[in-house]
Order: structure tokens, then C-alpha cells, then sequence
């Protein structure tokens, strides 16, 4: 496998630049790239992100869900493209005529373009929430169905919990991009995910990057805790980590 360091996405949630800036600059060279989400655009924007991750800076992933017309998100995505993400994230739910808009705005870009997620079933749900609004299916199965939609509809990967890594992986093939939240070493608290693993099992599982919050971020210690998460893969794996 390639280093872990690179495939782990430090999920940044605040609504502040410094921290922010501080929490990139600690994890900077542990992880692979920085992710910045609806907290920290919708308080600080473009400008805050680029006062982050800068030209210079870390891959970005910017993960801010879109999910309505696909007239609308596609201009959504367009308007995202100077910010030069590596991911963006859509909502599957948003149907297969939104997931080819969002992919085609993506393209436009060229080679630079960024890579469309689109998410599945969110890892903060589980089989009750989804009976709840009214899909009554295993979260597994629902997983499945979405992952291939979002394939047949042109998108680069999903977001998935690594409950359903293995599956999906399956279903989608070795080049579809697994992108996996709901990552809790067994030392983390486990707030408000539900479908876990650790991040060595998400990565045996056939995940191909993880993305980590609090774990790291809630740390006394960022750096630290980054590191630490980086070793028990290496632990795991051994050599080929
Ligand atoms: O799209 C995502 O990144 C995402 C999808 C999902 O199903 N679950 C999920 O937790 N996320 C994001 O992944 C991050 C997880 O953060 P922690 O729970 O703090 O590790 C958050 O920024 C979530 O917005």
C-alpha cells in the first residue's frame, strides 16, 4: 500500500481562520491534505479557505455536500474550481442527472479538475434514521444502490462509512475513489458516528483515504495524535505500510 500519511484527509471543522491555520500547520507533512467543510465555508468562505491551504498549501478537499437542481450545483461546483480542490463532495441522493452535472462542471476544468464524491448514506446514520424518512432498506444495501448509481452517473468515488468499504468495493471496481469518514482509533471517543472502524481496518477494509476529525483535532496534541494514528497503520501493516 502506499504511505498512510498521504491517504488521510485532517477534517478541520471550526469556524475560525487561526485555528484553523494552526491545526494545518501541525498536521502538515502527517497527513496527506486538509479538509474544509460547511462550518468553515459558510463562516469564512473562499478567502478563508485560501488563507489556509493557500497555493502552496496541502491538497485540498472541500466538502461542502451539494445537493439541489443540477443546474444549481452545477454552477455550484464551477464556482469552486479557482479554490483548485483535489475532492469535492455532492450528495447521491441528488439523483443521477445531478451527479453527470456536477461531473461535467468538474471536467470543465481540465486536468486540474477536482475528483466528485458523491456521498451515500451519511456514517452519522444507521438503520433506525433511515427507516425514519421512509427507506426501510439495509444501510448496506442503500450503500450499494447509491455507489453504483453515482458510478453509472460519471463521478470519480463516493464517501462511504468502512462498514461498507468491502462492498462497495466489490460492486464498483479497484478505481473507484473510497473515501471514508466514521474512522475512530480505539482510543477516540466516538461522538456522534455511528458506522466505525479504525483507521488500519478502514485501510485493510480497501478504503483509499480516510478522513479524521476530532480524533486529531480535539487532541490536546494534533500533531501527536496524527502521528500516532500514522504508527498504528504502520504497526499494522508492517513493511508494505
Ligand atoms: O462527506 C464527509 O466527509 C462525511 C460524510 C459522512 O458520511 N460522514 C462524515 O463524518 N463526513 C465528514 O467527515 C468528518 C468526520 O469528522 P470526525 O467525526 O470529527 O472524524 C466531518 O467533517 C464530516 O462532515
Amino acid at each position: 500500500m502506499t504511505a498512510p500519511a498521504s491517504r488521510i484527509y485532517c477534517s478541520v471543522d471550526t469556524t475560525e481562520i487561526d485555528a484553523a491555520r494552526r491545526i494545518a500547520g501541525q498536521v502538515a507533512g502527517t497527513v496527506g491534505g486538509i479538509k474544509l467543510g460547511l462550518e468553515f465555508f459558510i463562516a469564512q468562505g473562499p478567502a478563508g479557505i485560501r488563507a489556509v491551504v493557500g497555493e502552496d498549501g496541502p491538497p485540498l478537499f472541500l466538502d461542502l455536500k451539494l445537493h439541489d437542481i443540477p443546474n444549481t450545483v452545477a454552477g455550484g461546483v464551477r464556482a469552486a474550481l479557482p479554490l483548485k480542490p483535489a475532492f469535492m463532495t455532492i450528495h447521491s441522493a441528488g439523483g443521477p442527472a445531478m451527479m453527470r452535472a456536477a461531473a461535467d462542471a468538474a471536467a470543465s476544468a481540465g486536468a486540474d479538475r477536482p475528483k466528485i464524491l458523491a456521498v451515500t448514506v451519511l456514517t452519522s446514520l444507521d438503520e433506525g434514521d433511515l427507516g425514519a424518512v421512509g427507506q426501510s432498506v439495509p444501510v448496506a444495501e442503500q450503500v450499494v444502490r447509491l455507489a453504483k448509481l453515482a458510478k453509472a452517473s460519471g463521478v470519480d468515488g463516493v464517501v462511504c462509512s468502512p462498514a461498507e468499504v468491502a462492498l462497495v468495493r466489490a460492486a464498483c471496481g479497484p478505481d473507484f475513489i473510497l473515501m471514508v469518514p466514521g474512522i475512530r482509533p480505539a482510543w477516540a471517543a466516538t461522538n456522534d458516528q455511528k458506522r466505525i472502524m479504525t483507521p488500519a481496518e478502514a485501510l485493510a477494509a480497501g478504503a483509499d483515504h480516510l478522513v479524521i476529525g476530532r480524533p486529531i483535532t480535539a487532541d490536546p496534541d494534533p500533531a501527536a495524535a496524527a502521528r500516532r494514528i500514522v504508527a498504528e497503520i504502520h504497526d499494522h501493516f508492517g513493511e508494505t505500510a
